[in-house]
């Protein structure tokens, strides 16, 4: 897969495992009274998780928690563009949009964001006119459903990690046929996104598969129920069963990783990274 994206005025090194922070922002935080208090809380985040090794800070409008309520693309914009255009501004950052819209992909490309993240797979009306004219990156993620159903009773006729790369085939095609280049895109298999506990670790286990794309890998498992499921833990304890996913995926092939606890996964990737690479430095040259 290639081993440096052009992400904007951002150049992103991808010939080692690199990780993108989660930055939460609360509905309605930016667009309210409060303006000022939760912008800066926002901020202060981004800067830390950048200080502990994020090279990606990933900001989302839409909640897509199963059963969230849907809101406008405008409410959804009014939510992230005053975020994206500080964290541009103030910490020069690589931002990735969480979003399926259009609207808030045209707008917030525009305000300097470096990549689009769509769960949806640019499947929404207008959003692959709008990435293929942003000039950005694209993640695709599969997901089988809809956030309100999609966990009900995940079942697929046939091996998930097949139906995932039949899918990401399928939106490579189109994305291609737009004149989106394939250069630009990066794959997930979205591990929670209509799946249960069996298909997570099985197209976890089987994510190598993927890497015959020769795409880029992302993944985000970071404090999903996929842990909960297997420890028993709740969504603040799941940190530790986290570090141990995020080490494997790595061993998988995937080179981002999405995470909230930015320090600690990049020493557990850090760690995966020095013994996938063992033995290779005579490849070198
Ligand atoms: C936006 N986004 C999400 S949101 C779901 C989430 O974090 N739930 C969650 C958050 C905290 C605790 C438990 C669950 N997951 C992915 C992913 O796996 N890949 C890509 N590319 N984007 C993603």
């Amino acid at each position: 897969s290639p081993q440096a994206l052009r992400c904007g005025r951002h150049q992103l090194d991808l010939s080692y495992p690199r990780v993108m922070g989660i930055l939460n922002v609360t509905p309605d935080s930016f667009s309210d009274g409060g303006h000022h208090v939760a912008l800066d809380d926002a901020l202060r985040h981004a800067e830390r998780m950048l200080a502990e090794g994020a090279a990606i800070i990933d900001v989302g409008g839409e909640s897509t928690r199963p059963g969230a309520a849907s809101v406008t693309a405008q409410e959804e914009l009014d939510r992230v563009a005053p975020i994206v255009e500080a964290l541009v501004r103030e910490l020069d950052a690589l931002v990735s949009v969480d979003t399926s819209s259009a609207l808030v992909m045209r707008e917030t490309s525009q305000l300097g964001a470096g990549l689009i993240n769509d769960v949806r797979a640019l499947e929404r009306e207008g959003a692959l006119e709008a990435a293929v004219t942003s000039g950005l990156p694209v993640c695709l993620m599969h997901r089988q459903g809809e956030p309100g159903t999609m966990q009900q009773a995940p079942s697929y006729s046939v091996p998930v990690e097949e139906a995932v790369a039949a899918y990401l085939a399928e939106r490579i095609a189109v994305c291609e046929a737009a004149g989106l280049e394939r250069e630009r895109l990066l794959l997930d298999p979205g591990f929670g996104f209509g799946k249960t506990l069996a298909h997570n670790l099985r197209l976890l286990n089987r994510m190598q598969h993927l890497t015959t794309f020769a795409l880029p890998l992302l993944v985000g498992m970071s404090r999903k129920s996929m842990i909960g499921q297997v420890l028993d833990r709740p969504v603040e304890e799941r940190l530790h069963g986290g570090l141990a996913l995020s080490a494997m995926a790595v061993e998988r092939g995937a080179k981002i990783i999405r995470v909230h606890d930015v320090a600690a996964t990049a020493d557990a990737i850090g760690m995966a990274w020095a013994v996938c690479q063992e033995g290779r430095e005579h490849e070198a040259h």
